[in-house]
């Protein structure tokens, strides 16, 4: 058997970040930057006011009280270019250029807010409440580097650097394809022996939570020729598949890529998720065949598909955060694989398993209740309350 580690890395070495595209900054976020954006001026662009008050020369302000002529109004925008000369001060509001001549702001508060003139009670030392240019970057800093997710902060300081547009990787398409004859949609009348298709959601749903754009198809029948044409049709940047895997005698995903030189079945040691295919098609497109059981499916994108959609996205860093929680709990692990435990939490770092029922790969009702993923080592034979475990935090 493969171990959980040697696959992990085989499943990421068949992704590389997508070509580039150039978007607005309304359509940014959740997208990776592609391009250093350095900036060519000082940011802070020039000296200007923290706070709405006067701007004055501290020499003027060391003697108080003290009455001084108002030669400006500087609301934040103006292009006045006054300048403050002994004896006087301009009333400037925050975010406005320090003037000429002037060294500090004396904070409205500390005057009597005059117009003409204005009386300034109290002083603070010299230079205080005036930002200076380039105390946020100077000329030929990177602000924000290429791998960088563009959320709300990342894309304020790109618009901050005035860049309406930014070259960022394009998203993965998915094509997410669930088999088996025993499958139907959601919502369709049930005979006996069917249930309803819930890996496709599930995988479609974890694309779009991965930063993908996911091609739901789905349920497909085990017919061998039919998957093959499908599977080989599909124009996207790669293709995720659950059932059919293992070595029952309907196995149709195995049947219907057996002959491909590049795709690989194998058994990883792993519970849940044992059996696993990965390669690629003809034409150069990744495909992850997962295994059909839900638990078993959900966790090996977890583990396989999900890092690698990250690296398509232009990610460096494509792991979850992991916890190292505490066991509030008890069980056994299989012998020789890892486990991929579903557990939810009781308190800020102790955890249970999400169900009493454990890792059971068939238990997709009781899957709701995980916020997380305890991975267990295969040396370990047992988990044991008040034991340190791993936890691959999977809910926000
Ligand atoms: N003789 C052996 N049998 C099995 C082995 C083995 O080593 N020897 N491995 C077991 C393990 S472990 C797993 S995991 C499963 C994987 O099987 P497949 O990938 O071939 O999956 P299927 O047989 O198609 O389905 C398994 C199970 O999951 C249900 N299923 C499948 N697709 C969906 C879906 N889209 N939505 C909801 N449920 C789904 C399916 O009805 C089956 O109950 O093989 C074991 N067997
Ligand atoms: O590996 Mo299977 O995924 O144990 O049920």
């Amino acid at each position: 058997m493969r171990s959980l580690t040697a696959h992990r890395a085989a499943a990421l070495a068949l992704a590389a970040p997508l070509a580039t595209v150039e978007v607005l900054l309304d359509d940014a976020g959740g997208l990776v930057l592609a391009e250093d954006l350095r900036t060519h001026e000082p940011l802070p662009r020039w000296d200007n006011s923290a706070m709405d008050g006067y701007a004055v020369r501290h020499a003027d302000v060391t003697a108080l009280p003290v009455t001084l002529r108002v030669v400006a109004d500087l609301p934040a925008g103006s292009a006045d270019e006054p300048v403050v000369v002994a004896g006087s001060a301009a009333r400037i509001m925050t975010g406005a250029p320090v003037p000429a001549g002037a060294d500090t702001i004396v904070p409205v508060e500390l005057t009597d807010a005059g117009t003409a003139t204005v009386l300034v009670r109290d002083a603070p030392t010299p230079g205080t409440h005036v930002r200076r240019a380039g105390e946020d970057a100077v000329p030929g800093d990177v602000v924000v580097a290429a791998g960088t997710l563009l959320g709300p902060a990342a894309i304020a300081a790109v618009a901050s650097l005035g860049h309406a547009t930014v070259r960022v990787h394009r998203r993965p398409r998915v094509a997410v394809v669930s088999t088996g004859d025993e499958l139907v949609p959601p919502g369709s009348p049930l005979r006996r022996g069917q249930i309803p298709d819930s890996n496709s959601w599930l995988l479609a749903a974890a694309v779009r939570e991965a930063g993908g754009e996911a091609v739901r198809i789905g349920p497909v029948p085990d017919d061998v020729d039919a998957l093959r044409e499908l599977l080989l049709s599909l124009d996207v940047d790669a293709i995720v598949t659950s059932g059919g895997v293992s070595v029952g005698a309907y196995d149709v995903v195995k049947a219907a890529l057996v002959d491909q030189p590049d795709v690989e079945f194998v058994a990883v040691a792993v519970q849940p998720g044992k059996p696993q295919g990965l390669g690629r098609l003809p034409d150069g497109t990744p495909i992850y065949t997962l295994p059909g059981n839900p638990v078993s499916s959900f966790a090996s994108f977890e583990m396989f598909v999900r890092p690698a959609l990250l690296r398509m996205r232009g990610l460096a860093d494509v792991e979850r955060r992991t916890v190292l929680a505490v066991a509030d709990d008890t069980w056994t692990t299989p012998p020789g694989r890892a486990q991929l435990m579903p557990v939810r939490w009781v308190g800020p770092d102790r955890v249970v398993r999400a169900t009493a029922r454990g890792s059971g790969s068939h238990l997709v009702a009781r899957l709701a209740l995980a916020e997380g993923l305890a991975v267990i080592p295969a040396e370990v034979s047992q988990v044991r309350a008040g034991d340190p475990i791993t936890v691959l935090r999977v809910s926000p």
